[in-house]
């Protein structure tokens, strides 16, 4: 495969190497840009016309004219980058850490919400240790940008991580807004999660290049010190989920989602919401000092507009943004004549440019996805920004996911008492239709049907599974050649194997609290969350030896002394049946006959610190480090 596309995902790891394109796009002077394809000569006019976004209702201009960047904008080469990417990123975020440690935090800005301790020496342990999070020295205005929020949209990870850190950011001290479209999609149970919000009746014009100017409005609602906006546009109105309705993916979300990241840009600037987060009324906007995440390709257009639309006319001048990849092979892939419809100047087409050459490979923490085999077509560009590429495990939302309080369970229960679980795993077997045997080991598996959670890998093992008396239930939707097999083996192996074809939160608790163990042959999983969840229930993880899986799973090996540090399940690689299955060999046989054993790695993977506050701290950090940083992009 190869061809002239572009990519959203790319643009942060390119922009180091930006280049003026030869190929411009001339911006007619009413407002009809040509198309791309058929435009390609410089614009030498000054006279372009203003690509944004045009009043608020204050009449405020906020995104100025257009001018291409000097050639001396174009960032140096970095010499690091013809070095082994591993291990110059390695080199490099050692000495990032150690610049970091040395500088002194830049003083907080005036509307920040004030911390009201600031942070102190000492503090941070006693902080923790009684369940608060120490607060940030330098507190930030922090803006996340994301195409799912949950509990309001969500389709995988991406919508529980940014249910949960911008909360926990905002208990650090940070002032926090997340921006996310507001679906509506016609089906009641969905759409009244969105009826308390309030309409702030600010209506922002967006320009969208070819596709001519759009209005938006805004939501918003502020609650566990996190404003949240939502921004609402008809492309937002359809049946479906975010991204897709039965028919398959929709044919514009490049341009839906150019519309979210415009319109996030604006959200600082135009929005009054500044004052809820410190008690005050509200009545005044964040500002330009922001930080942004943006996150997955939904949001990647962010770093760009602020570049391309902004900051080369002086506004957002101290703002700066973070790319944080959840899913490296989802990248806003699209045909070139498109390039005209995001509102981006033409000059930053070769920021966005790329060429297919074939995609295919295994995905990981940052350090894999600077290799050809995890990035994705991306790895050249990703290696040649290893210095500002960093890995960090997640956390879960520990009220949602709280094996003494969950609401979706039948039982609950301790690492101190874990009677509660035998009861969780009888109803579970009872719910599916499968024989309630408390003798039969029950494996769990729980994500989307496609290659990546290698759901075809447990199909293939699915009869040795069965005949060594094993139970498995399956809880997924996606690929239908996927849904189909299990259809089939749930035939062919009735006392053993149940699939719950649909996306369904509370069966995916039940199931989490329910099994002795769970699957996760994931070929990639830049974090992971299921692994994260079940051990939070003292259920085994057995899983592909890759990315957050291997870094949050330690394989069991009895031998150690300390029983704290014999492990809490296993890895294996590679991810194929036959290595699953011995695996899960070596699972069955401890679950069996070592009971006790068992109960050590139930109680060390329900023992750990799963909590956000201890992710929060590592992207604080980032973030911090991007705020001290100079901008990459021409300005
Ligand atoms: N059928 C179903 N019914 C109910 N719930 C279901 C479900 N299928 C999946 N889920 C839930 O959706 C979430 C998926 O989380 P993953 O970590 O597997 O993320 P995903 O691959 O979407 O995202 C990417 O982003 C996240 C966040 O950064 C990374 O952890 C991950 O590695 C990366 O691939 C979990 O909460 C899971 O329980």
């Amino acid at each position: 495969m190869s061809g002239r596309l572009f990519a959203l995902q790319g643009e942060i790891a390119r922009s180091s190497a930006l280049r003026p394109c030869s190929r411009r796009c001339a911006t007619a002077s009413d407002g009809a840009c040509t198309r791309y394809t058929a435009a390609l000569q410089p614009s030498e006019s000054k006279g372009n016309r203003a690509v944004s976004c045009s009043a608020s209702k204050k009449g405020r201009q906020a995104s100025p004219q257009l001018e291409r960047p000097t050639a001396g904008s174009v960032a140096e080469k970095d010499p690091l980058a013809e070095e082994d990417p591993l291990t110059a990123l390695m080199q490099r975020q050692n000495e990032q850490a150690s610049r970091a440690s040395a500088i002194e935090p830049e003083p907080a800005q005036q509307m920040h919400v004030t911390n009201g301790n600031g942070s102190q020496n000492g503090t941070e342990d006693i902080a923790q240790s009684n369940g608060t999070p120490p607060k940030a020295e330098s507190p930030m205005d922090i803006v996340f940008v994301s195409s799912e929020v949950a509990p309001w949209s969500k389709t995988g990870g991406l919508g529980d991580v940014m249910g949960s850190l911008p909360v926990a950011m905002a208990r650090r001290g940070h002032r926090v807004m997340v921006v996310t479209p507001r679906y509506l999609n016609g089906d009641s149970s969905n759409d009244r999660k969105y009826s308390d919000l309030t309409d702030l009746k600010t209506k922002i014009t967006l320009d969208l290049g070819n596709c001519g100017q759009h209005d938006v409005n805004f939501f918003h609602t502020h609650s566990q010190g996190v404003d949240w906006v939502f921004v609402d546009h008809a492309v937002y109105q359809r049946a479906g989920n975010p991204y897709a309705d039965q028919y398959g993916a929709f044919g514009d979300n490049v341009f839906r989602f150019s519309i979210l990241s415009q319109a996030a840009c604006e959200a600082p600037l135009q929005l009054n919401i500044g004052g809820f987060s410190s008690g005050q009324p509200p009545g005044f906007p964040y500002g330009e000092r922001v930080l942004f995440m943006a996150n997955d390709w939904h949001a990647s257009l962010v770093p760009a507009y602020i570049a391309a639309k902004y900051r080369r006319h002086g506004v957002y001048k101290d703002a700066r943004a973070v790319l944080a990849i959840h899913n490296l092979s989802h990248q806003g892939v699209e045909v070139a004549e498109h390039f005209g419809d995001l509102g981006l100047p033409g000059d930053w087409y070769g920021a966005l440019a790329w060429e297919v050459i074939g995609l295919c490979g295994v995905v990981g923490l940052c350090l894999e996805i600077t290799t050809v085999e995890g990035g994705w077509g991306l790895h050249d560009n990703l290696a040649s920004r290893a210095s500002v590429l960093n890995g960090i495990v997640n956390g879960i939302d520990l009220n949602e996911w709280n094996p003494e309080t969950d609401e979706h369970t039948p039982a609950h229960y301790t690492s101190g008492d874990l009677s509660g679980k035998s009861k969780c795993k009888a109803e579970l077997q009872a719910e599916v239709g499968l024989p309630q045997d408390e003798n039969a080991m029950l494996l769990g598996f729980i994500g989307r049907l496609d290659h990546q959670k290698g759901p075809d890998v447990i199909i293939e093992a699915l009869p040795g599974l069965a005949s060594r008396g094993i139970q498995v239930i399956i809880l997924g939707s996606g690929d239908e050649r996927y849904e189909t097999a299990l259809r089939q083996a749930e035939h062919d192996y009735p006392n053993n194997v149940r699939s719950w074809i649909g996306f369904n939160v509370p069966v995916s608790h039940r199931i989490v609290a329910g099994c002795d163990a769970l699957l996760m042959p994931s070929r990639f999983e830049p974090c992971g969350l299921n692994q994260l969840f079940a051990m939070r229930y003292g259920t085994v993880p057995i899983a592909h030896a890759t990315g957050g899986l291997r870094d949050t799973i330690k394989t069991f090996d009895p031998f150690v002394e300390d029983k704290a540090e014999q492990g809490t399940g296993w890895t294996f690689s590679p991810p194929d049946a036959n290595t699953m299955l011995a695996a899960v060999d070596n699972a069955r046989v401890t679950w069996q006959d070592h009971r006790e054993s068992w109960q050590t790695l139930m109680r060390n993977g329900m023992s750990q610190d799963l909590s956000w506050d201890r992710s929060a701290g590592e992207y604080e950090q980032i973030f911090q480090w991007a705020m001290m940083d100079p901008p990459v992009a021409p300005s």
